[in-house]
């Protein structure tokens, strides 16, 4: 600490200071109107500040230099210390007007940090404060430290590090390890967030143990002692004891298990190596740690262990946590958070069907597994090349090939069993995790705790390495089979003719097609999901990545917009994809219709019949009767497109190749080859018009419309008749079809219109014969008029069917096509 230069300008300085504090004081109370920690004042919040306190140290004068930067700082410690006394002494920390002090501490800190005080005053004070409050006020005051932390230790660190781990160090001593474990863990957390990753300070590198730990435990009698204690008439405690206190051990391994009693003093005996690892390094003591690992190991085995963990949740803790720091119950969390093993006989049964107690202690067993592993002939082979300057953490000694493989044997068995029971997996990740970064802290320690920062690179170093990078690339010499390219060795193997002749094999020239990656993507997930082994397996990830790799560069030539729709850099499928969706702008040009425009039924619907029969005709009337209300389902095909027609109107052209990935991926409800063409219909069409809120409308020729049938698809099927043989010749006629396809439609029209047939897959059928009473009659049916007309004419009564009018006998007319011919019959009756 500066000593305060005494002299008559000083005190009159000191003066002016001390006004000036409480000027800001004030300031930051209008400032600031709560009475908490919270918000930190900021240098903005105070009018010229530095302008202010030079004005109130210009009693000193205006030299500048090392001996009046000294002056000024040991003006403002004393103008600090006197006010930070007169808080202390007049403000009691639970009082609302203990915000003085934080505010107080908050321009202490802005001073500091503007270089205008000395950078340690704030932790002087800081540690004065601790001293003089008891444990509860401590926590307040951790509380503003960790509030600020990042502001309080990011500039002049140096000269402030001392003042913090002095501060810290001292608080630490005042906690009771067992009592305030949880402060103890902030005052720690505190340390190593303030601290560089690098620092030594806390580093222990003489690798000394914590041995005043003992873990202190009922001694066993020695022998003939118990006999002379127990009565004789007493039964010998049964083994069945364990289980009547909540162990459950394995039927079959009970004979061999020791009794919970003979077990309790071999467990806790480890506990001795556990907290002085050094002592494995005799013989003797190694032999009884194996047998006595061994031992607990098998009676945890014996334990199931699929119950949860009994110990209180962290969220019991955090509740116990937060009710401390309230200052509510002391006493509730000193008994969650305690250190200690409870080492009574009466509570050992309990404590080892605890899945938690267990973990705990088999995460301590692995440590020291890690421990002698170190010293295995192996490890020791490897650190033989790394520097291990620091001899505190290095041991001569050495595992033996026996020893090293039971605690191999035993890091597996460990390793095992931690990942059983309860959230077992994510369990041993985090123990795993924890150790393999530990592992790392260790050979930091061994190498002496070398600085982690690395230092610049000189420049002519990046010169240098930035030339020999660019050589590196820009060597052109050629290597024997470029990265990529096709093995050109037959040509030196074979005749001249075959050489030849392979040479112009398509797939050395062409680029191969984007789905035949699919298949073999395909086969190298299977594989992965079920390997025949560790190499197959190894393969297959290998060649995935490749052949995505591949497929994806070929798709980026045609199928960018599938890229968007990756979310897995590991699942490319979508490339795969058919991309051909409906047509947007068309949806967009036709609005759905309202509500009230829809049919009640909404299943699609399929109109369906022979060549030329009219289907087009019908769809095209019912939709102008009812816009926005249908959308036809376009169907896919692999023939070229003709004159006129457009991609996703007319239908979706696609390749054979995408039509057979969408056959087999079973997205196709129906598909068929007309003239080794293949046609079908994607069940992703009609999802889309059915999510656009319309009904979708297939037109299938016959075969079609029984394969969607076939394969359960839900639709109205409803078939198209000709009023006769010969409408239809002639419409057949005016389509320009050959007259050998026209006879061989005709031939086959009583076939395919054959009643039984006809009413196994239709729900309707209509005779088209005249174009507008067809389109009324479909009409009708899709909305129902005939169930509605069913209904009025029971309502209206008689009269009504003895004089329909013409829309009555339409309804009838739909009725006569229904395809339960019977039915028909009589209503033709009744309308005839
Ligand atoms: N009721 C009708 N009266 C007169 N002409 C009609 C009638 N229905 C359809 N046509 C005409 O018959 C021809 C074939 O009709 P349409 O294309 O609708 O039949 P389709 O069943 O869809 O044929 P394809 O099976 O070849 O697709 C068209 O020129 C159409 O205008």
């Amino acid at each position: 600490m500066p000593a305060l230069d005494v002299d008559i300008t000083g005190i009159a300085a000191v003066h002016d200071v001390s006004s000036l504090f409480d000027e800001l004081l004030d300031n930051a109370a209008s400032v600031k109107r709560l009475p908490t920690i919270e918000p930190p004042l900021n240098k903005s919040d105070f009018d010229s500040l530095s302008q202010r306190l030079s004005t109130a140290l210009s009693k000193l004068g205006a030299e500048d230099g090392d001996a009046a930067k000294v002056r000024r700082f040991a003006v403002i410690e004393t103008a600090a210390r006197d006010l930070f006394a007169r808080l202390i002494a007049t403000t009691p920390i639970e009082s609302p007007d203990f915000v003085k002090m934080w505010n107080f501490l908050d321009i202490i800190s802005i001073l500091s940090d503007d270089g205008e005080c000395d950078p340690a005053l704030l932790f002087w004070l800081m540690e004065e404060l601790l001293d003089s409050q008891t444990i509860a006020g401590c926590r307040k005051i951790f509380d503003f430290l960790e509030s600020r932390r990042d502001r309080i230790t990011s500039k002049h660190f140096k000269q402030k590090h001392l003042a913090i781990l002095r501060g810290c160090n001292e608080l630490l001593r005042r906690l009771s390890r067992a009592e305030d474990t949880a402060f103890c863990g902030r005052v720690f957390i505190f340390l190593f967030q303030s601290f560089p990753l690098g620092d030594r300070s806390s580093v222990n590198l003489r690798g000394e143990y914590h041995v005043e730990n003992v873990t202190a435990y009922e001694e066993p009698q020695p022998e003939g002692t118990s006999q002379m204690e127990v009565d004789q008439a007493t039964p010998k405690e049964p083994e069945a004891r364990s289980g009547s206190k909540g162990v459950s051990f394995d039927a079959k391994s009970k004979e061999e298990q020791l009794s919970s009693s003979d077990l309790y003093p071999q467990f806790w005996s480890l506990q001795e190596t556990f907290s002085q690892p050094l002592k494995l390094f005799d013989q003797a003591h190694f032999s009884k740690f194996k047998q006595n690992l061994d031992i607990t190991m098998k009676a945890f085995q014996a334990i199931h262990n699929d119950e949860k963990p009994r110990s209180k949740s962290v969220e019991d803790s955090k509740r116990n946590l937060k009710r401390k720091r309230d200052g509510e119950d002391a006493h509730a969390l000193s008994e969650s958070f305690n250190p200690k093993y409870l080492t009574s006989k009466d509570l050992f049964d309990l404590e080892i069907s605890d899945l938690s107690f267990r973990r705990h202690v088999l995460v301590q067993a692995l440590i020291i597994m890690d421990f002698l592993l170190f010293l295995s002939p192996q490890s020791k082979e490897r650190l033989a090349t790394f520097n291990s300057s620091n001899k505190s953490v290095t041991y001569n000694e050495q595992l033996s090939p026996e020893d090293t493989k039971w605690a191999t044997d035993m890091k597996k068995s460990i390793s095992d069993y931690l990942k059983q029971g309860f959230e077992g997996p994510y369990f041993y990740r985090m123990v795993e995790t924890v150790l393999a970064r530990d592992k790392n802290w260790v050979f930091w320690k061994m190498a002496q705790c070398p600085p982690i920062e690395r230092p610049a690179v000189s420049p002519a170093r990046f010169v240098e390495a930035q030339t020999a990078a660019q050589r590196l690339a820009t060597n052109k010499r050629l290597r024997p089979m470029p990265m990529g390219a096709v093995s050109l060795d037959f040509l030196r193997s074979e005749d001249e003719g075959a050489a030849m002749e392979k040479l112009q094999d398509v797939e050395r020239y062409q680029i191969p097609e984007l789905d035949s990656f699919k298949r073999k993507i395909a086969d190298d997930d299977f594989e992965i999901e079920m390997p025949t082994n560790d190499q197959t397996k190894a393969a297959a990830i290998a060649g995935k990545s490749s052949k995505s790799w591949r497929a994806l560069r070929i798709a980026s030539r045609y199928k960018m917009a599938a890229f968007d729709k990756i979310d897995d850099p590991k699942k490319v499928d979508i490339v795969f994809e058919d991309l051909a969706e409906v047509d947007d702008d068309e949806e967009a040009d036709e609005p759905t219709a309202s509500e009230e425009s829809m049919p009640s039924n909404r299943d699609a619907l399929i109109i369906s019949g022979p060549p030329s029969v009219g289907k087009s005709a019908l769809i095209d009337g019912l939709m102008q009767l009812h816009k926005g209300v249908f959308a036809l389902a376009v169907r896919h095909t692999t023939r070229d497109t003709k004159e006129g027609e457009v991609n996703g109107k007319s239908y979706h052209f696609v390749k054979k190749q995408e039509f057979n990935q969408l056959r087999d991926g079973d997205r196709l409800i129906e598909y068929g080859t007309r003239d080794e063409v293949d046609y079908g219909t994607s069940s992703k069409v009609i999802d889309a018009i059915t999510e656009a809120g319309k009904i979708p409308i297939l037109e299938l020729d016959l075969e079609a419309a029984q394969f969607a049938k076939d394969m359960d698809f839900t639709a109205r099927y409803i078939l198209v008749k000709p009023a006769s043989d010969e409408s239809l010749q002639e419409r057949l006629e005016q389509s320009g079809k050959a007259s050998e396809a026209i006879d061989a439609i005709l031939k086959k029209l009583p076939e395919d219109l054959e009643d039984g047939k006809v009413s196994d897959l239709f729900d309707t059928s209509i005779v088209n014969g005249e174009l507008a009473e067809a389109v009324k009659m479909l009409d009708g049916y899709v909305y129902e008029e005939a169930a509605k007309a069913e209904e009025g004419a029971a309502a209206a009564g008689d009269a009504e069917g003895q004089n329909g009018d013409a829309e009555m006998a339409d309804v009838a007319n739909v009725e006569t096509e229904l395809v339960d011919e019977s039915t028909a019959g009589e209503a033709e009756a009744t309308t005839g």
